[in-house]
């Protein structure tokens, strides 16, 4: 394992230079059974900046801010909290220090108001009741100190996700946090709603607060950091200014190598019959008209801004929510009589509530849409089959783990997100939609993805794919379908079109 020159056996005296530390971690090493999560790291927080945690699924960002935490409890090493060795490792005596988490769940409460949801501390051991009238008093002047404009009063579960990350950050300031942790807190934002946070994060820097901010979206990371970390492997790869890293660099460090985004190689249209039929669909005020075809081997993207109607589409194909005009066939049939078939597959976005049994194994996982591949000819699950089954998953996505047999909860989030994967390609089905089939994973897993996908492809599968990103609809698709509004304004071929072009339709909603 090379090091790069930035990184010194302290890995941190560069970053220390200009004054006291918000945070050092010094020596950290964490294990999981045989997996070591991380290897003797050494990690610091300058006051006053966003340090960016970069590294590939499973690099050990996530062991790190747990243990920074004190949800997790290092096998060796320090933590210090301004100057202040932090004696006993639990959450409580890190928040007294000022440690705020800002999970991806943001462990909010939705249908608790604003108001309620701002003044709720969580670290006191008795909750104190606070009136409704203090309470709108105290979470206005939270909101107001970030500039934002939201209604206290307004119930949780109403907002946007990106306002309800702002509103997780309001209760961090409210109850005094100093050093701010975000696992991928922009993992499901638009990219209006990321300047709004990086907003909030820069006018809160200025304040003095310090970040720990973990993303896989690298313009996001050079646009914000003041300093950057990249692990591999549980290993400090590299550490310094963020004005030593450029995204081709980081990405370099990240995976070891150069990270080639390539194109599908478009195979010609077939003239043979659709797969799948979609005419005239239509749903109240989701979308309307939609008609389009899916064809044997190619990928049909679906571009456009978050609530365009895209998602809804999507689930409708897959049979999952039902329209109230038009049609869907499958092979020529209604995709009603479809729906428990396994050559029709649906992968979400969300793994954590739509897809993945977590306490099941990951083997268990991979194989629950692929039973007839599992069975011996007498009729019973063969726990082999299952295992060879899974282990060639494993390794067609490279899914980190050192055993198929581990429960998927033990699998870093980006990993899990292959599982998902693995379970809807191991049937070999005729249809699959995507819903951001790369949410949360690293850029260098994420080609890996796409050529599962362009391989599946060329199999014979037919693709439709929604991704929030450009570059991903570009890599993997042969055709988009624009939508705006919920109705289709254009359809182009994805050779013909770059990636500037792309967003150009996406924002401009076809008035261009
Ligand atoms: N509770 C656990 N039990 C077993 N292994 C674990 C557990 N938590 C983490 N690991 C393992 O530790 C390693 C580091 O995981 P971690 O979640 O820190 O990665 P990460 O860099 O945050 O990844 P991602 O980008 O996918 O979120 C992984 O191999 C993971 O499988």
């Amino acid at each position: 394992m090379t090091s790069d020159s930035s990184a010194n056996a302290a890995g941190s005296s560069v970053l220390e230079a200009g004054g006291p530390s918000a945070v050092i971690a010094q020596g950290i090493t964490k294990t999981y059974g045989e997996v070591t999560a991380l290897d003797n790291v050494d990690f610091t927080v300058r006051p006053g900046t966003v340090h960016c945690l970069v590294g590939e699924n499973g690099s050990g960002k996530s062991t790190l801010t747990k243990i920074i935490a004190g949800v997790e409890a290092q096998d060796s090493g320090t933590v210090s909290v301004e100057g202040r060795v932090l004696s006993s490792i639990d959450p409580r005596t890190a928040i007294q220090h000022g440690v705020r988490v800002i999970y991806q769940d943001l462990a909010l409460f939705p249908n608790m108001s604003v108001a309620e949801n701002v003044v709720f501390q969580g670290n006191r051991s008795v909750l104190i009741p606070v009136s409704n009238r203090k309470a709108r008093k105290k979470a206005s002047e939270a909101l107001a100190a970030l500039d934002l404009n939201i209604d206290p009063g307004t119930r949780l579960g109403d907002l946007s996700t990106a306002e309800r990350q702002l509103v997780a950050i309001a209760r961090t300031v409210s109850s005094d946090g100093k050093i701010i942790l975000m696992d991928e807190p922009t993992a499901s934002l638009t990219s209006r709603e990321i300047d709004q946070l990086l907003e909030t994060v820069d006018r809160l820097r200025q304040q003095g607060l310090s970040f720990v901010f973990i993303s896989h979206k690298l313009r996001e990371v050079t646009s914000v950091a003041d300093d950057v970390t990249v692990l591999r492997d549980g290993q400090l790869i590299s550490t310094g200014r963020a004005g030593e890293y450029s995204q081709e660099r980081i990405a370099e460090l990240m995976t070891g190598g150069l990270v080639e985004n390539n194109r599908r190689e478009t195979p010609a249209q077939e003239e043979s019959e659709p797969v799948v039929e979609v005419r005239g669909l239509g749903l109240a005020s989701s979308f309307h008209d939609i008609d389009f075809s899916m064809h044997r081997g190619r990928v049909l993207g679906l571009a456009g801004l978050v609530g365009s109607g895209r998602i809804e589409i999507g689930l409708s194909v897959a049979g999952l929510v039902r329209a109230e005009r038009g049609t869907v066939r499958i092979h020529g049939e209604s995709v009603e009589n479809r729906r428990a078939d396994n050559r029709l597959q649906y992968v979400p976005d969300d793994r954590l509530t739509e897809g993945l049994f977590l306490d099941w194994s990951i083997a268990d996982n991979i194989v629950t849409n692929h039973l007839d591949g599992v069975v011996t000819p007498r009729g019973t699950v063969s726990p082999s089959k299952i295992g060879e089954l899974a282990d060639d998953w494993r390794s067609k996505l490279r899914v980190k783990t050192p055993d198929v047999s581990h429960p998927v909860s033990s699998l870093s989030g980006g990993n899990q997100q292959r599982v998902l994967l693995a379970r809807a390609l191991a049937p070999e089905p005729d249809v699959v939609i995507l819903n951001n089939p790369t949410v949360g994973v690293d850029i260098g897993s994420r080609a890996d993805i796409h050529d599962v996908v362009r391989n599946a492809a060329d199999e014979g599968t037919a693709f439709l794919v929604i991704s929030d990103e450009p570059a991903e609809l570009l890599s993997i698709c042969d055709d988009l379908v624009f939508i705006h509004e919920g109705r289709i304004i254009d359809r182009r071929s994805a050779d013909s079109l770059s990636e500037e072009t792309l967003i150009d339709i996406i924002s401009e909603g076809g008035r261009s």
